[in-house]
């Protein structure tokens, strides 16, 4: 499992050794850590001595990082200039660099010939700002990196990508997209959230020994969903693996049914119980045509269901049957107005917005886009159930506040009926008891994995998604 953290979390973790005075300690593990990184690049393209790099230093400990890596790359061979950006830069770090043999520039009024030094270099280190910066570059500083930005050199970021937001990944004004992110003491949670995530390249991550509590983010690996996954016993049957009763579809939409079935199908259900106008396959039993009169442990409703006043009953009622529902597209717009943790909503940005909108906190796309984070733990404060935002990351924040951020998928994904086979996963997962915001977070992973899996880089249709599932369980069932 990787784990994200705020930086505040990070700060106060640090705060006893910085007392202790093993600041300086801390620093030195920080800048080996990025100077191996650094190191390791160069060697991948021809060779660290003789090799060149230029640092973009801020005025704060980010900026004194990534000197003292540089006074250490100096004295392998690399030949470093340090763009100084800010009025003021770490003094110790600028002197030990200075010492090694290192280069100075002030940016102040030079771009263009700042701009030739850093486009000259093997590589750029971003160390301009890290966890104290408040806001996005800005000014003077903001149009050199737009420019800089423009070129694509080659970045590594130091702690983080300066002017991302280390707790929310929230991205105002200009960034540098790095090919690899060397984090400090742990994973920051706006590292492992979008849109911030797409500037990050690589992770690594540098221990620095600190004592930290319990995680803001997780992200499940493979070792995870193993663990938890409903595996079969031997001596299961289909009731005892769990009923998912489905309402989805309508006249006007069957598709939808057929690949929210095909979903829970692929993600192995015990049994299915559909209730809706589309014609179920083999597999899956018509259900009672009530939900009262249908024996299921969870319901999964909505994929489909638009303009038709049956299947829109039998939506409301499995969300007041106090069972576990995963409630997905046209479900998302008749809600009640309580709604517990067993329930999972799984808008995508738009819907999300609609949704908050709907609840009286007026929200356009963009602004879940821009902090989706924040927008998935408002829905959850003001519905009390578990929100899946829906992405190229999909986010998962359960009402205890557990968030899980995964993104194992593929562009590809983004095709008609994806969110539908995703549904299908959840629901299937809920019915077997799994815990609805890790059988979310499951079933995203789940999903994302067999996206790549169907697509080998090409397209995808989103039946090929639920074709992929029980291989991609299969290859999981083999680690376990
Ligand atoms: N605290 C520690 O003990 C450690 C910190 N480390 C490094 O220290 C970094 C944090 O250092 P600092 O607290 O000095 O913070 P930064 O290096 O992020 O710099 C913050 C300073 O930049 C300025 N600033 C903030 N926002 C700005 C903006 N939008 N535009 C322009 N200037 C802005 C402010 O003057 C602020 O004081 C971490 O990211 C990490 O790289 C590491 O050395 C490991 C140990
Ligand atoms: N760029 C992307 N990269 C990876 N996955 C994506 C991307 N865009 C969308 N997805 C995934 O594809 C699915 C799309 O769902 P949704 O928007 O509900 O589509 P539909 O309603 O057509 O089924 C979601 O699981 C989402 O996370
Ligand atoms: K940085």
């Amino acid at each position: 499992m990787i784990t994200g953290y705020t930086g505040t979390a990070v700060r106060d973790a640090e705060q006893p050794l910085l007392e202790a005075g093993r600041g300086p300690e801390l620093m030195a593990k920080a800048a080996y850590g990025l100077a191996n990184a650094v190191a390791w690049r160069l060697r991948e393209s021809g060779g660290t001595y003789g090799s060149s790099i230029v640092l973009l230093i801020g005025p704060g400990n980010n900026g004194g990082d990534a000197l003292y890596a540089a006074t250490l790359l100096l004295n392998r061979g690399v030949r470093a200039t340090a763009v100084l950006v800010a009025d003021r830069a770490h003094q110790e770090a600028l002197t030990s660099f200075r010492l090694a043999g290192g280069r100075i520039l002030k940016l102040d009024g030079r771009h263009e010939e700042c701009l030739a030094v850093a486009l000259s270099a093997d590589l750029v280190i971003d160390g301009i700002l890290g966890i104290g910066a408040r806001g996005g570059l800005r000014g003077e500083l903001a149009g050199f990196v737009e420019r800089l930005a423009e070129h694509a050199p080659a970045v590594i970021a130091c702690d983080l990508p300066s002017g991302l937001d280390a707790d929310s990944g929230a991205v105002s004004g200009p960034l540098l997209a790095a090919l690899e992110t060397v984090t400090f003491g742990a994973i920051k949670t706006g590292l492992l959230l979008p849109p911030g995530e797409e500037f990050c390249g690589e992770l690594s991550q540098i221990d620095l020994g600190l004592e930290l509590g319990d995680a803001e983010l997780r992200r499940l690996d493979e070792h995870d969903i193993v663990d938890h996954w409903p595996w079969p016993h031997r001596v299961d049957h289909k009731y005892s693996r769990g009923v998912l009763g489905v309402v989805a579809g309508s006249n006007a939409y069957p598709g939808a049914a057929h690949l929210a079935l095909r979903g829970a199908l692929s993600a192995g259900t015990g049994m299915i119980r559909y209730l809706g106008p589309a014609d179920p396959p083999p597999e899956v039993v018509r259900g009672a045509s009530t939900v009262a009169a249908n024996r299921v442990q969870a319901w999964l409703v909505g994929p489909g269901v638009v303009e038709d006043e049956a299947q829109q009953r039998r939506c409301l009622d499995a969300l007041r049957s106090g069972l576990p529902v995963v409630a997905d597209a046209g479900a998302l717009s008749l809600l009640p107005r309580e709604l517990g943790p067993n329930i999972v909503l799984t808008p995508h940005a738009g819907e999300l917005a609609t949704l908050l909108s709907g609840l009286g906190d007026r929200t356009e796309r963009t602004d879940v886009e821009r902090q989706p984070l924040r927008h998935a733990k408002r829905a959850v404060e003001l519905t009390g159930a578990t929100v899946l935002l829906k992405g190229a990351t999909t986010i998962v924040v359960g009402p205890d506040g557990q968030v899980y951020s995964q993104s194992e998928g593929t562009p590809w994904l983004a095709t008609a009926g994806s969110g539908d086979t995703l549904a299908g996963i959840i629901g299937t997962l809920l019915a077997s008891g799994v815990e609805p915001a890790l059988a979310a977070a499951m079933a995203a992973s789940v999903h994302g994995r067999a996206g790549v899996l169907a697509s080998q880089g090409g397209p995808i249709a989103a039946s090929d998604i639920a074709t992929a599932v029980p291989r991609v369980l299969g290859e999981l069932s083999c680690l376990a």
